[in-house]
């Protein structure tokens, strides 16, 4: 697996959404918050030069966040600690403060070649394959201790949190654009393991115009865990 395959797989389109011309890369990378008229809907290609964003230790950093997160989660501090904890913490913020840009160019969720797109809010997944012609993704996800609903198991909104974008991304494939999401169910077939890396394919099972119906299963071995079913619509040019 080449660089950047974690997000867009092989096979994938790269000019259907990776700003590949120069008047692209070059709106991509000048764009600001404010910058509307640059703004082409709620999804935009991305800058190719997001592999350098953050500095090359950039995918390090987000794993120690998502390690943060998880000791967080089950951590008791003693009341000493609770004021050492803050006062670090109070240091770490103030260095982030300082270094806060639009969402258009800040690493998270632009790092094409990190798991989930170094994208701290989703659960970490990596791309297994992409099949362009069956509007088909198979992706390997994993909750981990940040994750949990109760007795070592993942909580429903987080399976829900890694169908909505697996989704996504094979509704990208099918209608070759990027879409939002009309509905999302979730079928909860038996308890979803924490620290366990799952399989999860997400395939177009019909495409109307606009509009696809993805379905999707997550395994843990050959235990079904969960299935999605969805619509995703494509949005037009400029659609928020
Ligand atoms: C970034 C790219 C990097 C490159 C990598 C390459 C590959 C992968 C690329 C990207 C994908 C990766 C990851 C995916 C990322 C994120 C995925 C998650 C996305 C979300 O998490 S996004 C947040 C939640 N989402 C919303 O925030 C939507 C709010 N909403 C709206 O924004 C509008 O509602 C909208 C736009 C959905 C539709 O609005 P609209 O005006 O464009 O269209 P309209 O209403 O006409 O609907 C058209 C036809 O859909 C039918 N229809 C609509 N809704 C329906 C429903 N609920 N049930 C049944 N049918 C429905 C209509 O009945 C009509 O059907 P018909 O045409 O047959 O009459």
């Amino acid at each position: 697996m080449g660089v950047n395959t974690f997000y867009y797989g092989e096979g994938m389109n790269e000019a259907d959404f990776i700003a590949t011309t120069e008047d692209e890369r070059a709106a991509a990378s000048t764009a600001t918050a404010s910058d509307d008229n640059s703004h082409r809907g709620g999804f935009r290609p991305i800058d190719p030069a997001v592999g350098d964003r953050g500095g090359p230790r950039y995918g390090e950093f987000i794993e120690q966040v998502r390690l943060f997160m998880d000791n967080v989660r089950l951590a008791c501090p003693t009341p000493e600690m609770g004021d050492d904890l803050i006062d670090t913490l109070k240091d770490l913020n103030a260095k982030l403060a300082s270094v806060q840009i639009d969402e258009w160019h800040t690493p998270a969720g632009t790092r094409i070649d990190l798991p989930a797109r170094g994208n701290i809010t989703l659960p970490p997944f990596t791309v297994d394959n992409v099949d362009k012609d069956a509007g088909a993704v198979d992706m390997t996800v994993t909750f981990t201790n940040y994750h949990l609903g109760g007795n070592n198991a993942a909580h429903g909104g987080q399976v829900a949190v890694a169908f909505d974008d697996i989704g996504g991304y094979a509704s990208a494939v099918a209608t070759n654009g990027i879409c939002r999401t009309g509905y999302l169910k979730v079928d909860y077939r038996s308890v979803t393991p924490l620290n366990t890396p799952l399989k999860v394919r997400a395939w177009a099972d019909r495409v109307d115009g606009r509009k696809a119906f993805i379905k999707g299963t997550m395994h843990d071995g050959d235990r079904l865990c969960a299935e999605l079913d969805g619509l995703f619509i494509r949005l037009n040019p400029g659609q928020p």
